[in-house]
C-alpha cells in the first residue's frame, strides 16, 4: 500500500464494530441458553476465528454479515472438539476461551499464528491452574500451542500482577465453572465488557473499584446484542481530522465506555478539537457521536491509570504526537511489548524511518514532536494497529509512504483503507 499527502478530510464515518465486545458475543451467547442475536458484529479476522472455535465445539453460528445468531448449547453444551482449535492472530480469543475450555469436561489443544505463539500465556496458566486447571504450554515456553484438559474448578480471589482484561476475563468465565466464589482485582481497572455483558445474560457479577467477583449461576441467558462501534477502530479517524489539514469527520456510533475512552481524554489534552454528541446508552454500553476537527496539538504526558482504557491506541498516539509541538511522554506501558508486535521497538522504528526524534524506553516512549515527518517505507510486522496508525501518519507526510504488510488490517478492521480513502473524495 502507497499512500501520499492528503488535505481536507471530510464527511461521516461509521466504523465497524467493536472486537472485544464481538468476541464476548461469541463465547457468551455459546455456553448460554437460546439463540443470541448479534448486531453490528465485527467481522475481522480475529472474531472470525472466535466463532470458528466455537463451531468446532459443536456450536451452531450463523454468520449473515449483518446478524450473527449464536444457537447457545447452556453452560455445559460444549464438544470436545476434534482438532487443535485455532485462534489464528487472536489473544483475546486465545485467553477468554481458555478459562472457558478450563472447565469442560473434554481435554483439547488450542493454538494460533506465529505471533500468538509468542504472546505471553503464563499470565492466565498461573490463576487457572490455582483454580486446579490443567492447563500445560505444549513446547515449554509459556506460549500457546496449550493443551487444557477440562477440570472441576474451585474460586480464587487472584490479585492480577497485570492490568489485562483478558486475564481478568480468563479468570471470570472459568468462574462460571467454579465451585465458590471467584474474584480478581487488578492494579488499575480494564476494560469491563465481560463484567457487563455478563451481567446482562444473567451472571452474578460484582464490581467494586478494581476488583470483580462473579458467584456460579445454573445458567446464562441468551440476548440481542447490539454491537456500538470500535472506540479503537475510531481512533485512526480521530487522530486523522486532527492531524490533516482542513479536515472535519463526523465519526458515528462510538462506544465510550469510561474503561475504554482514554482515546478521547489524550486528544482533548493534546489540544485537538473533538466533541462528543448524542450520549445514550445501547444495550448497556454507552455510545456517542464525535466531530473533530483539524487542531494544532501539543505534547502531553500519557502515563497511570489512564493506560488501560487507551492500551491499543498508543501507537496511534504516537503518530499524533510526531505531528505535536513538543515532548509526549508515553509510560507505564510495558503491556506494548506483547501484543502482535512489540509496539514500542516497531513505532521507533517506523517513525525513526519518517524522520521523528523517538526514543524507546523500557515501558513507553519519549516523541519530540515539530519536524516535519516524511514518507518511508513502513514495517507492519503483520500488526494492524501499526499498520492503520502509519497510513494516518503518512496522509499528513511529505512524499510517499509505503506499508509492507498493509493487508492485516483486516485483523480488526477489513474495510480500513476504503473508509479512510472515502474521507479525500
Ligand atoms: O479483553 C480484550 O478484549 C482486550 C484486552 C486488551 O488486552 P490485554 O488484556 O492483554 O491488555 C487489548 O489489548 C485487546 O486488544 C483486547
Ligand atoms: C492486542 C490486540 O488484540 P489481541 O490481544 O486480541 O490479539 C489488539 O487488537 O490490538
Amino acid at each position: 500500500m502507497k499512500i501520499k499527502r492528503l488535505n481536507g478530510l471530510k464527511g461521516t464515518i461509521s466504523v465497524p464494530g467493536d472486537k472485544s465486545i464481538s468476541h464476548r458475543s461469541i463465547m457468551l451467547g455459546s455456553i448460554a441458553e437460546g439463540t443470541t442475536e448479534v448486531h453490528n458484529f465485527l467481522q475481522g479476522a480475529d472474531c472470525l476465528s472466535s466463532i470458528a472455535c466455537f463451531r468446532q465445539m459443536g456450536i451452531d453460528i450463523e454468520n449473515n454479515g449483518d446478524i450473527v445468531r449464536i444457537h447457545g448449547q447452556g453452560l455445559h453444551g460444549l464438544k470436545r472438539p476434534e482438532n487443535t482449535l485455532d485462534t489464528g492472530n487472536s489473544g483475546t480469543t486465545t485467553r477468554l476461551m481458555s478459562g472457558i475450555l478450563a472447565g469442560q469436561n473434554f481435554d483439547c489443544t488450542i493454538n494460533g499464528d506465529i505471533s500468538i505463539q509468542s504472546r505471553p500465556m503464563r499470565r492466565i496458566m498461573t490463576p487457572l491452574s490455582l483454580m486446579g486447571a490443567s492447563i500445560e504450554s505444549i513446547r515449554s515456553n509459556d506460549c500457546a500451542p496449550l493443551k487444557i484438559t477440562g477440570q472441576k474448578l474451585h474460586g480464587i480471589h487472584y490479585d492480577s500482577p497485570v492490568s489485562s482484561a483478558q486475564v481478568k476475563s480468563a479468570i471470570l468465565l472459568a468462574g462460571l465453572y467454579a465451585d465458590g466464589e471467584t474474584s480478581v482485582t487488578e492494579p488499575v481497572l480494564s476494560r469491563n465488557h465481560t463484567e457487563l455483558m455478563l451481567g446482562a445474560c444473567g451472571g452474578d457479577v460484582h464490581s467494586q473499584g478494581t476488583t470483580a467477583t462473579l458467584r456460579p449461576v445454573k445458567r446464562l441467558e441468551s440476548q440481542k446484542i447490539i454491537v456500538p462501534g470500535d472506540i479503537s477502530s475510531a481512533a485512526y479517524f480521530m487522530a486523522a481530522g486532527l492531524i490533516v489539514p482542513d479536515s472535519e469527520i463526523y465519526i458515528e456510533n462510538v462506544g465510550i465506555n469510561p474503561t475504554r475512552d482514554g482515546m478521547v481524554k489524550v486528544c482533548q489534552a493534546m489540544g485537538g478539537n473533538i466533541s462528543l454528541e448524542n450520549v445514550r446508552d445501547v444495550c448497556g454500553e454507552p455510545v456517542a457521536d464525535m466531530v473533530v476537527r483539524h487542531s494544532s496539538l501539543h505534547g502531553t504526558v500519557v502515563e497511570g491509570d489512564i493506560i488501560p482504557t487507551l492500551i491499543d491506541e498508543l501507537p496511534i498516539i504516537a503518530v499524533m504526537a510526531a505531528f505535536a509541538e513538543g515532548q509526549t511522554i508515553i509510560r507505564d506501558a510495558a503491556e506494548l511489548k506483547v501484543k502482535e508486535s512489540d509496539r514500542i521497538a516497531v513505532m521507533a522504528e517506523n517513525l525513526s524511518a519518517m524522520g521523528v526524534d523517538i526514543t524507546p524506553t523500557a515501558d513507553g516512549m519519549i516523541v519530540n514532536g515539530g519536524g516535519a515527518p516524511h514518507g518511508a517505507r513502513i514495517q507492519s510486522h503483520l500488526d494492524h494497529r501499526i499498520a492503520m496508525s502509519f497510513a494516518v501518519a503518512a496522509l499528513a507526510s511529505d512524499g510517499e509512504t509505503e506499508i509492507i504488510g498493509s493487508d492485516c488490517v483486516n485483523i480488526s478492521y477489513p474495510t480500513f483503507y476504503q473508509d479512510l480513502f472515502k474521507l479525500a473524495e
